[in-house]
């Protein structure tokens, strides 16, 4: 059964608030225990706002690590790049914000690309936080012919490239991910949304569990780790 704790926001300032806190406090523990931290982050809408919040806590940020957990196989320059959006933020402040996606016109060998990218950082990610697209992907763990290399990559494997099918409207491009195994290794995972069409579709992920037809219910199945859900209503 999935251990989900949820935390319901009046808005999305105090719902930047509370989810910069919680990560804050992720990195200073890291940083305490291990010296340094390594957290994954979304891409997509929800996330900037509370990644202005995030800049501007005081935090070890020579010693932080941010790696997008998926990234759109585009040119960093461009809208749509996950990684751009981070770096953007993130470098000023001094962390190291390393890119997962290369542009392929081959999505898998990327996805192979990326995975020997991330072969080199010391594992497991103090952090995974992920989005959910109204479509119910997560990262881009999307239905199409990847969702299972995505889900059950062999151990050990911690990206892959994935062609969505359908295309998601607001980036219709192939993207790299991390696998369902490697979100799971995390030391912490945390889910943050918004709207009620998204809590809904989230709330029956869960309950149907590894019979979610949703990539999220599919990887959150997985997780031996509480989950905490971070949400507000718009
Ligand atoms: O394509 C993506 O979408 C999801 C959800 O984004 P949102 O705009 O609905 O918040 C995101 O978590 C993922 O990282 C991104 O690549």
């Amino acid at each position: 059964m999935i251990e989900a704790e949820w935390w319901d926001y009046d808005d999305r300032a105090e719902l930047a608030q509370a989810v910069a806190g919680d990560v804050g406090f992720i990195i200073e523990s890291a940083v305490d225990a291990r010296g340094a931290a390594l957290i994954a982050l979304p891409g997509g809408a929800t996330p900037g706002p509370i990644y202005d919040v995030l800049a501007k806590a005081k935090l070890p940020w020579k010693r932080v690590t941010i790696i997008p957990g998926d990234d759109r196989l585009v040119a960093v320059d461009s809208p749509m790049s996950n990684v751009a959006a981070l770096a953007k933020t993130f470098i000023p402040l001094g962390a190291r914000v390393l890119p997962i996606a290369t542009v392929n016109k081959d999505h898998r060998q990327a996805g192979d690309a990326a995975n020997a990218r991330l072969a080199d950082l010391p594992w497991p990610p103090d952090l995974v936080w992920l989005g959910m697209g109204e479509d119910g992907h997560t990262a881009s763990i999307f239905p199409g012919p990847d969702l299972e290399a995505a889900l059950d990559a062999p151990k050990g494997r911690r990206a892959v490239g994935v062609l969505p099918e359908p295309m998601p409207k607001d980036a219709p491009v192939p993207r790299v991910t991390l696998t369902r195994g490697a979100i799971l290794s995390a030391r912490a995972i945390t889910v943050v949304l918004t709207g009620s069409a998204k809590r809904k579709l989230l709330e029956k992920a869960i309950e149907d569990g590894a019979k979610s037809t949703l990539p999220i219910g599919r990887v959150l199945a997985g997780a031996e780790q509480p989950i905490d859900i971070h949400w507000c209503a718009k």
